[in-house]
């Protein structure tokens, strides 16, 4: 999609542009309807504005900002953003330019991912809110296989989920138990900008969800059950803290001890 359009999220959708957005899904309803035979029951819905509704959201393509050159501006040395810092919670712009500026900064989240430990690493983890992550299961330069994957979307995912202690750059030395798929099929784009699809198992898919999770801001803890928070809270409550000492502001989130925490589960849209 072009630089500069300008998108619209279905759930804010003014009034004055319904007649507009009816004319135009009832049309490709119709041509879906052609197409794949959609059963009666997927398009009953019980009122007009429902209805609009419902197929805007079924038929609109994901509204995701597009960066514009200044979003992917960088600074040298990288540096990696820890919680609680609200980079991290960000939206992440799709990248619609495939330049040296970009592989200069591929190379860079590397540099920093293997300098650190890592094994994964999103761009929001080092202050850029764009679609990006790369990442080595086996976490150093020369060995195994580097992997780049820009503007990605989880196209399947396995129902058979593994436990798996993690660790995340963005939270220093803090492990935990993590329920995810086995198996994901994704469709990226590479450096240059080419579709690819690609099936990963194992550590790969671990560590590509991982990333993935990022982009969408979500972060690991997020997908802990209470109980493995509470193996890992007063940790998380220490790094609150340093970052209130270090900003001098309160930390925009805080893991306390509510019980009102909702586990995320499923990969949301892309
Ligand atoms: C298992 S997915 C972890 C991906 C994560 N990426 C970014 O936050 C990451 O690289 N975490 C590291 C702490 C990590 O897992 N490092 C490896 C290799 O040192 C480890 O086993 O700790
Ligand atoms: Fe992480």
């Amino acid at each position: 999609m072009a630089s500069g359009t300008c998108f619209i999220q279905s759930s804010s959708l003014s009034y004055a542009l319904l007649p507009f957005l009816y004319r135009r899904t009832t049309l490709l309803s119709t041509n879906l309807r052609q197409l794949h035979s959609f059963s009666s029951k997927s398009l009953t819905t019980k009122s007009p504005l429902m209805k609009v509704f419902a197929q805007a959201r079924r038929f609109s393509p994901k509204q995701v900002e597009i960066a514009s050159t200044d979003d992917i501006l960088f600074e040298s040395p990288l540096k990696i953003v820890k919680y609680p810092d609200p980079i991290l919670r960000a939206g992440n712009k799709r990248i619609g330019t495939f330049d040296e500026n970009l592989k200069k900064l591929v190379f860079e989240m590397f540099d920093i991912m293997y300098k650190t430990d890592g094994i994964g690493l999103s761009a929001p983890q080092v202050g850029m809110n764009i679609r990006l992550m790369v990442f080595n299961p086996a976490g150093e330069r020369g060995v195994g296989e580097e992997i780049v994957l820009i503007n990605p979307r989880v196209q399947k995912y396995s129902r058979k989920m593994v436990l798996f202690d993690e660790g995340c750059l963005s939270f220093p030395g803090i492990y935990a138990g993590v329920q995810r798929p086995e198996s994901v099929k994704v469709d990226a784009q590479d450096i240059t900008g080419e579709n690819f699809s690609v099936d990963l198992s194992r550590l790969p898919a671990r560590v590509f969800q991982h990333e993935f999770d990022h982009l969408q801001g979500t972060l690991f803890f997020d997908r802990m059950t209470e109980e493995v928070v509470d193996s890992i809270r007063e940790e998380l409550q220490a790094l609150e803290k340093k970052y209130e000492d270090r900003t001098g502001f309160p930390s925009p989130e805080k893991i306390g001890t509510s019980k009102a925490r909702k586990v995320v589960t499923g990969f949301g849209r892309s």
